[in-house]
Formats: structure tokens, C-alpha cells, sequence
């Protein structure tokens, strides 16, 4: 399914703009983000990508602009809130409960969304079915090995997979990667993008990427926005946005991009 297809998104941004002092790192951005729709959002190093991330999720308040969850003006809201109605953000590590095992980590999330989305739910399910759903989702994330590994001996790749099944579990509408892949070993990238890659069409999740590999971005991506010094510069279909001119010159030219 694609933007065309659905006439509600779920995160839109509207002239979203940050400034450090007299920095400029994100300058208003409009965007609209769809359930069932994967944009990457791609960009030369420093072109406010995980500036923009942060507005979003709400790590940074914005200085002008606002972000909208459901057609809901959300702007005020704090990076908690904007959780608990359906944004989530993997891969900020910060997450982690080292001192737990894997399946412990997980299943706290599969609680915290059992308690949240369904009180009465969360008063009878019991610890053997959140220690089953938490399975589930290491499972899923090729983990179901580790279950009873703690955290803090994880390898850095394991440490993202683990980010994925706890993102998973926590079902929020919305779905941020930061560079997914990122650390992991030649033979984990496929398990996590398949995951991504399914994640988005059997739930339809509106999913969002940071991504430097063009590789991954090829294989994931339904849209692709590109950022140039804090400024949206083209929005369109993968094949369009990498074809075009603006897109060659300010990233894809570049060697250590392509
Ligand atoms: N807290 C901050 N204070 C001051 N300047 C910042 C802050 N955070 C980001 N910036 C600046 O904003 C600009 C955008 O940074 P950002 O990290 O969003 O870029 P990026 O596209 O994610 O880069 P990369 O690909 O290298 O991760 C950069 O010039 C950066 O130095």
C-alpha cells in the first residue's frame, strides 16, 4: 500500500524548524507519513536527519512548526507522551534494562503495552502468556538463543535485534529506525529488513528509517525524502528521488554514499 492509497497519514510534519543559535539544523519541514508506507529519510552527514528524527519522536521541542499523530496536534507533547500514543523509536540502546536477560527486557514491554492498551486485559494475563508473547518476539528477531543471555553481554548487533522485538512488542503505529543495520554483521542485515519488510505489510505500521547504506535503502524503501542542510529537497518514489539531479549532486555523487 502506498501514500496514494490512504488519505489519512498518520505523522505529518508542518513547517517543522529547529535552530541551535543561529544554526538552522531542520527548516521547515512538511511531511506526511502513511500507515503501510516505509520512507527512509536520506541525506549528506550533518543535513539534520536525526535532528529531524527527534522532532518527530520528541527528544527536541521544536522552535516553530508542528508534528501532528492522527491529524492531533502533538507538538507539546514530551518524547514519553508521544510513546504512549503510538510513536516508538528503536535503536537509542538507552532502552535496555543491561542487568536483565533478553526475554526479560521484552517481556516488560509486552507487559507495559498489555497495561496501557488494555487494562482489564493486563488484570488476567498471566506471567507464563507474557513470558510466551515475549518468545514470540525474540523469535522473530532470530534471538530465541539468547533468551536467558543478559543484556549487558550482548554483542552490539544482538543489542538491535533486541531493540527490534521491543519496538515490536510495545505495537506502536508508528515506527522510527535509526539506521537499522548499523553495527550488525554481514549475515544479521537480512533478519532485521526482512523483519522491517514484514512488520510494515502484515500490521500496517507507518515505518520511517534513518539510513546512510544505499543498499538498504533500495531494498526498503516505498519513499525516500532527502535532507540538504536542514531543508526537505526532494519527496518522491526511490527511483524518482535517486534519479533526480538535486539528489546525485548533494548525496548520491558522493563515493562513500553509493
Ligand atoms: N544539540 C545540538 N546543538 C547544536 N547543534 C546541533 C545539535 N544537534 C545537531 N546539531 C547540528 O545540526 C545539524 C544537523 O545534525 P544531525 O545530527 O541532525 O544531522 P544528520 O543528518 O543526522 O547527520 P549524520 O548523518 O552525520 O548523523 C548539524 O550541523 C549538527 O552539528
Amino acid at each position: 500500500m502506498g501514500a496514494s492509497s490512504t488519505l489519512v497519514p498518520s505523522l505529518s510534519t508542518r513547517d517543522l524548524t529547529i535552530r541551535f543559535g543561529g544554526h538552522v539544523a531542520v527548516n521547515q519541514v512538511t511531511a506526511d507519513f502513511y500507515p503501510g508506507t516505509l520512507t527512509v529519510i536520506v541525506g549528506p552527514n550533518g543535513a539534520g536527519k536525526t535532528t529531524y528524527f527527534n522532532l518527530m519522536s520528541g527528544q527536541l521541542p521544536a522552535t516553530s512548526g508542528s508534528v501532528h499523530l492522527h491529524g492531533k496536534d502533538i507538538t507539546g507533547s514530551g518524547a514519553a507522551h508521544r510513546t504512549r500514543l503510538g510513536i516508538g523509536r528503536a535503536f537509542q540502546l538507552t532502552n535496555l534494562f543491561p542487568n536483565l536477560s533478553v526475554l526479560e527486557n521484552v517481556r516488560l514491554a509486552v507487559q507495559s503495552h498489555a497495561g496501557i492498551g488494555m487494562n482489564m486485559f493486563s488484570m488476567w494475563f498471566g506471567h507464563k502468556e507474557l513470558i510466551e508473547r515475549a518468545g514470540h518476539y525474540l523469535e522473530r528477531v532470530a534471538l530465541g538463543a539468547r533468551r536467558d543471555t543478559k543484556v549487558a553481554a550482548l554483542s552490539h548487533g544482538d543489542k538491535r535485534k533486541l531493540e527490534v522485538a521491543i519496538l515490536l512488542a510495545l505495537e506502536p503505529d508508528v515506527m522510527m529506525f535509526d539506521e537499522p543495520t548499523a553495527g550488525m554483521s554481514v549475515d544479521e542485515v537480512p533478519v532485521v529488513l526482512d523483519l522491517i519488510h514484514q512488520v510494515k505489510a502484515e500490521r500496517n505500521k507507518t515505518i520511517l528509517l534513518v539510513e546512510h547504506k544505499m543498499d538498504v535503502v533500495r531494498k526498503l524503501a516505498d519513499r525516500i525524502i532527502v535532507l540538504h542542510n536542514g531543508t526537505l529537497v526532494a519527496d518522491g518514489n526511490p527511483v524518482e528521488v535517486m534519479a533526480s539531479q538535486i539528489v546525485q549532486e548533494a548525496y548520491l555523487g558522493t563515493p562513500e554514499h553509493a
